[in-house]
């Protein structure tokens, strides 16, 4: 095997031409990444006028009166901006940080992209070729990044989901999630930080809006709201996974529709009155002992709602809540425990028979069903399509999260069992017709605060009332 040497090439007179090729190709290797980051930084003082115009000044200064006049402007430009990241945090964020972040981050995930597809399989070899999935538009936000990949023929949406825990150590983040809202597409929602990691407490609400009671908090930081005027409500999870702090959140939103008489609350509490006695100050009806009492309240209900569609029919489409024929709230803590659980066959079939009427003819006229379930049984899910706005909180096993909250929610990242029991109160909501479950934290709602919402928003006595409007 024939071998040469530098200094064979020397000898043989090669060596000046390769030298100079050598000194051209770094030559321009330099011209090329010294344009590249002039270009890069240029880009940057357009995107951040507020730091490259200081920036710019303190030059200029430089250049014309020398480097002492400089570094005083520097040093009053750099005191400026600190004060104003101090005494504005908000408009330094959005204007400053969260813009550089939100940069770094884009850049760095196009960066490592292909590497951390390699890494997790995720990349195609055709002919000795690898194949990258494209990563498409990326959007940054505050607690969340959402990242949209067009992925390469031959993957599903599962191998994605295979992954996400791995690519959630890959980038160090708390989870990422994959959903694939289009054929061959899929988005991975990579979550940063989380905002509902700690409990919120619950905040004054005063509004009697029944289209937007507000319960808890999304994970953008917003507030969660629901629509319970035209609503059936399902909230399901395991035993101590936050459903009564779910139903109490909304009781304490609904308190002032209540009191305003816009809205009754006709509870079924089969715990004896445990959970929600404490508010009974609120309830129109109150069924906490026998089961024959919840029977009754649902006969009452259902005979409601027959008087009502008969009134309605041809008039109106949709029936608004007043003082004379208020929105009727049946609140039921435990589902499960009206109908399987019932020891007399009879009258859990006949609950059941009630609460599908309720479920399928209330909206319309008034008359909508909040319910909590612990066990996603069979009962239930015979029940779970009619509830339009479904809640899944901490569950203790995966199969459980489609029972509960229909079938693909949990692959749409419904991920109620992954929900660590340290953060009750936390959950998915599902809403018919909506893309994707968003996930919320419900308010945490201390006894204290239940006896000031028994007291503050107690239905008036009729005299009271009457004096009320008599004053208006
Ligand atoms: N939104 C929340 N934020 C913080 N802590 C909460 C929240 N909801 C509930 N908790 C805590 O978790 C505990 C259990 O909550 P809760 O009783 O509401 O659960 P549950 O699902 O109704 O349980 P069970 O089915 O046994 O009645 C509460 O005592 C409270 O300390």
């Amino acid at each position: 095997m024939s071998h040469t040497s530098p200094a064979g090439n020397s000898a043989g007179g090669t060596s000046g031409p390769d030298t100079a090729s050598l000194i051209l190709e770094a030559l321009g290797t330099f011209t090329w990444r010294l344009a590249r980051t002039a270009l890069g930084l240029l880009w940057w003082a357009v995107l951040f006028p507020m730091l490259s115009l200081p920036a710019a000044l303190a030059a200029y200064t430089w250049w014309h009166l020398g480097w002492v006049d400089a570094a005083c402007v520097a040093v009053a430009l750099v005191i400026g901006l600190i004060s104003w990241a101090l005494v504005h945090p908000a408009s330094w964020r959005a204007a400053v940080s969260a813009r550089i972040r939100a940069r770094r981050r884009r850049w760095r995930y196009r960066k490592g992209w292909a590497r951390q597809c390699a890494l997790h399989g995720l990349t195609v070899m055709l002919d000795r070729v690898p194949l990258v999935p494209r990563l498409g538009k990326i959007r940054i936000a505050a607690a969340t990044d959402v990242l949209a990949v067009r992925m390469v023929s031959g993957q599903t949406l599962s191998d994605w989901t295979a992954k996400s825990e791995a690519l959630a150590h890959a980038w160090q983040v708390p989870s990422v999630t994959a959903m694939s809202p289009a054929p061959g597409v899929v988005v991975l929602t990579v979550r940063t930080r989380d905002p509902l990691a700690q409990p919120i407490l619950l905040s004054a609400a005063e509004s009697t809006d029944l289209h937007r009671v507000p319960a808890g908090v999304t994970e953008d930081g917003h507030r969660w709201t629901v629509r319970l005027a035209d609503r059936h409500m399902l909230v399901a999870g395991a035993t101590g996974s936050g459903k009564g702090s779910v139903l109490w959140s909304l009781l304490a939103g609904i308190g002032p529709a209540v009191h305003d008489g816009v809205c009754q609350l006709w509870v079924i509490d089969p715990k004896g009155g445990m959970e929600f006695g404490a508010a009974q100050t609120l309830f129109t009806r109150f069924a906490h002992s026998a089961a024959e009492d919840a029977l009754e309240l649902l006969r009452d209900a259902a005979r409601v709602l027959a008087d009502r569609a008969d009134r309605l029919r041809g008039i109106a489409r949709q029936h608004t809540p007043t003082r004379a024929e208020p929105l009727i709230v049946v609140v039921v803590d435990e589902l499960a425990s009206l109908t399987a659980y019932q020891t007399d066959k009879k009258l859990g079939a006949e609950a059941a028979q009630l609460l599908s009427l309720i479920l399928s003819q209330g909206r319309a006229v008034g008359v909508v069903v909040l319910a909590a379930v612990q066990d996603p049984s069979k009962e239930v899910v015979a029940f779970r399509q009619l509830f339009p706005t479904r809640i899944g909180l901490r569950m203790t096993e995966a199969t459980q999260v489609d029972m509960a909250l229909g079938q693909g929610s949990r692959a749409a990242s419904a991920l109620c069992d992954q929900i660590p029991d340290r953060q009750p109160g936390v959950g998915y909501v599902i809403e018919d017709g909506a893309a994707r479950p968003i996930r919320v934290r419900a308010f945490l709602v201390t006894d204290a605060q239940i006896t000031d919402i028994a007291a503050r928003y107690a239905l008036p006595t009729p005299d009271a009332r009457e004096a009320e409007h008599a004053e208006k």
